[in-house]
């Protein structure tokens, strides 16, 4: 039996799945790894340590399943997007990586709207965000030039792991597109915007596509591994592009919504010329000469983790939600915002902050656990609702992935919450499933995609709108949708005190 290796670089855990060709899971293995918040609003992790985790997580999956190294074919990779990773002369990074949930580069965002105004969005088809690599690359030349002086390239987080274990250096599109440096249509470094920004070409990595073989193994990494030096390595995609086409959202009309440390809500494109001015993200899919446009909230898994680890951080998930379903629908006036780390989609703030709304005395733990679950349901909407406006009213089946899919209960409130089915697949590791698609495709196993992905995606499970719930909850969410403006300004007004 012959096995590819796709590795998803998230934000809290590097997941790594190893398929056969019949496209069954024999093994799985995570590390976790450490997010680094020096500041309010900042956000960074060693690039060393995803490193390190991916050679351990690797090795154990290869011990753990003990087949020859020689029958692993290729490896792939999907990965957080955004973060800045500067490497240096000697072939390491230069400083801690930058994440997609930092946000301290609001003025650099401003920066690059007066500079460019509308040619952003002519070329980038995206607005200027503090999540993106851009405005974190002139962070780093305005407050610590010392280091940016130092930088030979820029990469990003995958790109920079699968560096390290082969040796060669280049940036793939579905990532590169969200780095606001990508003329997204055209496939190439945007010479203008370089240009306006002083950043020279060199610092720009050779560009490729997602199933494009970019060499093969170091021997010592290969041995590391538990895997041959001869593996091929393909260039992999964005978590979001891995993980639509882990999840099979390769045509028109399919939707996913995958909640990892962000949530996303996203939708298949294939007309380049699709122009949303920037009211949702749209990128280079890992598909060739497809697209996607998505919606992002910052904090989704990332809210009921900071809920665990504050209020329950013995508990494991699964028994901290178990109260959970006794509790019903809006917890009993409770809401919750999302907006622990400011917001992207549908409002591009970085002040905001979260919020508790409507607490009584009745309320229990339980209460607070449903409504932080219904609140990042709530913002996933908002992404949604802002699809729908834009023509795609025919979304009414959506694929659910991520670490929040392990949680039916969470699931059946997707369907509720967005009026839609909600699928769940047989492993929730969408991207690192996506990942290894493009290595299988990439071996030549399969003619096309769409053969990959019948061949590899399993369906577990559907969720069907509850009809009595979609009404309660449509009311609730009207409310909802409030109180981000009734609350911004108090927290514009907070912003000093943190
Ligand atoms: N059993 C569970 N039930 C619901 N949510 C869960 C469960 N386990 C993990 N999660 C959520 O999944 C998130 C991690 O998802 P994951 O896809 O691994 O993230 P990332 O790719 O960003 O590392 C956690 O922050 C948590 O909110
Ligand atoms: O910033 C974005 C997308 O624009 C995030 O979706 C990151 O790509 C991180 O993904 P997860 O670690 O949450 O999967």
């Amino acid at each position: 039996m012959e096995y590819v290796l796709g590795i998803d670089l998230g934000t809290s855990s590097v997941k790594v799945v190893l398929v056969d060709e019949k496209g069954s899971v024999s093994g799985e293995a995570v590390r976790e790894y450490e997010l680094f918040q020096p500041k309010a609003g900042y956000s960074e992790q060693n690039p060393e340590d995803w490193v390190t985790q991916t050679l351990s997580a690797v090795a154990e999956l290869t011990e753990k399943v003990s087949i020859s190294p020689q029958s692993v074919k290729g490896i792939s990779f999907s990965g957080q997007m955004h973060g800045l990773v500067l490497v240096g002369d000697k072939g390491h990074s230069i400083r801690p990586a930058i994440l997609w949930n930092d946000t301290r580069t609001t003025s650099q965002c401003q920066e690059i709207v007066d500079v460019l105004g509308n040619r952003l969005l002519d070329i980038t088809k995206n607005k200027s965000l503090e999540g993106f690599t851009l405005p974190k690359l002139l962070w780093v030349k305005q407050h610590e030039p010392e280091i940016y002086e130092k930088a030979i390239a820029f990469v990003l987080p995958k790109d920079y792991v699968r560096y390290r274990l082969t040796g060669a250096l280049h940036m793939e599109y579905s990532d590169a597109a969200g780095t606001l440096l990508l003329d997204v249509t055209n496939k190439e470094w945007s010479e203008e915007i370089c240009s306006a920004f002083s950043i020279s070409a060199a610092l720009c990595p050779e560009l490729v596509s997602s199933f494009d073989c970019v060499g093969t193994l170091l021997p010592e990494m290969a041995s590391s591994m538990g895997l041959a030096e001869e593996t091929k390595v393909f260039a992999g995609g964005a978590d979001n592009a891995c993980g639509a086409l882990g999840a099979g959202i390769v045509n028109d009309g399919a939707a996913l919504c995958s909640i990892g440390t962000s949530g996303v809500l996203l939708s298949y494109e294939e007309k380049k010329e699709q122009d949303f001015r920037g009211i949702l993200h749209f990128f280079n899919h890992a598909k060739p000469n497809s697209y996607y446009l998505m919606g992002v909230t910052l904090a989704a898994g990332y809210s009921l983790s900071w809920f665990k680890n504050t209020f329950a951080k013995e508990k494991k998930f699964e028994e901290m939600l178990q109260g959970v379903s006794s509790v019903p629908i809006g917890s009993n006036g409770l809401l919750f915002t999302p907006y622990l780390a400011g917001e992207r989609t549908p409002y591009a703030d970085s002040n905001i902050r979260a919020s508790f709304i409507g607490m009584d005395g009745s309320h229990s733990f339980d209460h607070f656990a449903r409504a932080v679950l219904e609140g990042i349901t709530f913002s996933l909407h908002d992404s949604l609702e802002l699809m729908r406006t834009t023509g795609k009213k025919e979304i009414n089946k959506i694929i659910s992935i991520g670490g929040g899919a392990k949680s039916e209960l969470w699931l059946q409130m997707q369907a509720d919450i967005f009026n839609a089915t909600i699928v769940k697949l047989t492993s929730e590791q969408g991207p690192a499933l996506g990942a290894a698609i493009i290595a299988a495709v990439g071996c030549g196993w399969f003619d096309t995609i769409e053969d990959c992905t019948e061949t590899f995606i399993q369906y577990e499970k559907e969720f069907s709108p509850i009809p009595e719930n979609v009404i309660v909850y449509e009311e609730i969410y009207q409310i909802y949708k409030d109180i981000y403006q009734q609350t911004k300004e108090l927290n514009q007004r907070l912003h000093v005190f943190r």
